[in-house]
């Protein structure tokens, strides 16, 4: 079976990674999202008023691309972005692991926050295919394309605070990380990973939280948002915090010593160094918090913020997520 390894190159505040994708011999950086199931990326069928500064794949100069007639697909994210288009068929190679007919949705429309987003030619989703949102005929994502091919029906992701780092397919790498890796089983019916997390630790003194909402590993989002009374509670242990509307969300001065934050991944108590918490800052002296809360969504969403201090595992074969310190 196949291996794969990709690099994850971080943009300006870690606030997205982008990875080199090879779609019918036309390389473009796409944003790998564990949170969403299309693939879908800037394409010459855009206004080129939308386009200026992305890499745009051209279907036209693809001899191995075939066009999906009648298919659309239209996508829309939990931070009020989105984007829309057509689908065809075509190679996908990533790492040196190429699909084969792999279902690639070309963008006809882009929501002003893809536009402005240069760095950004498109999104991999890496959440399961039953949330795939072309239409009439769900496709597949590219691992769960080429999932039968790898030597193990796994991926891991091993994001790194202002540097690179890699997606894996196919295999563990044991070098990546140190000690367990903690397992939780995932719960795919929502077409997310999503496990439980029914406690959490601030500054080492842990809580039960039974009303805690689930949680989902999202490699495509930056922050961790938790339920409401939880982001609540931490910052009520930072001197000089608040919930700043006109911010989007909790602030405080830099100076701030942040407590560390345990995140419960199943039965799992990951805990996040607060040092590594602040997300970025709002002007010299105000920094802006890497957990916020979820607006008690109903699902917690552990994004970037964990993968950054956790080597992350998303076992298909055994329907489960894992986490081991790096
Ligand atoms: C937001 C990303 C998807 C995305 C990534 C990048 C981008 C830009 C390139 C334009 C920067 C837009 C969108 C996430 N992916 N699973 C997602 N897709 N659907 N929900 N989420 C997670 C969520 C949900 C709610 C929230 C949030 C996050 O941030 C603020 O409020």
């Amino acid at each position: 079976g196949e291996t794969a390894e990709v690099t994850a190159s971080p943009e300006a505040n870690d606030a997205e990674y982008l990875s080199p994708v090879s779609i019918g011999g036309q390389t473009l950086n796409l944003d790998f999202d564990t949170g969403s199931a299309d693939l879908w990326v800037f394409s010459t069928e855009l206004p080129t008023s939308e386009t200026s500064g992305h890499t745009t794949f051209d279907p036209s100069k693809s001899s191995t691309f075939k066009k999906y007639d009648g298919a659309t697909w239209k996508i829309s994210y939990g931070d009020g972005s989105g984007a829309s288009g057509d689908v065809g068929f075509d190679n996908v190679a990533i790492g040196g692991a190429t699909a084969t007919s792999q279902a690639v949705e070309l963008a006809t429309s882009v929501s002003s926050q893809f536009v402005s987003d240069q760095a950004n030619d498109g999104l991999l989703g890496l959440a399961f295919s039953n949330i795939n949102t072309v239409s009439p005929t769900k496709q597949k994502t590219w691992f769960e394309t080429i999932k039968s091919q790898l030597e193990n029906p796994l991926f891991t992701a091993d994001l790194e605070k202002d540097a690179s780092g890699t997606y894996d397919f196919g295999n563990i790498d044991s070098s990546k990380y140190t000690g367990d890796i903690h397992y939780a089983p995932v719960d795919k019916s929502g077409g997310f990973w999503e496990f439980n997390s029914k406690s959490y630790s601030i500054g080492g003194t842990k809580s039960s939280c039974t009303t805690c909402s689930p949680a989902i590993a999202d490699t495509g989002t930056s922050l961790l948002l938790v339920d409401d009374d939880v982001a609540k509670a931490y910052y009520a242990q930072v001197d000089g915090s608040k919930n700043d509307s006109t911010q989007g969300g909790y602030v405080y001065p830099c100076s701030s010593n942040l407590p560390d934050f345990g995140i419960a991944i199943g039965d799992y108590i990951a805990v996040l160094k607060g040092s590594d918490l602040t997300y970025a800052n709002v002007d010299s002296s105000t920094c802006f918090g890497g957990i916020q809360s979820n607006a008690n969504s109903g699902m917690q969403i552990f994004g970037d913020v964990m993968f950054k201090q956790y080597f992350a595992v998303f076992d298909a074969g055994n329907t489960q997520f894992g986490v081991a310190s790096k």
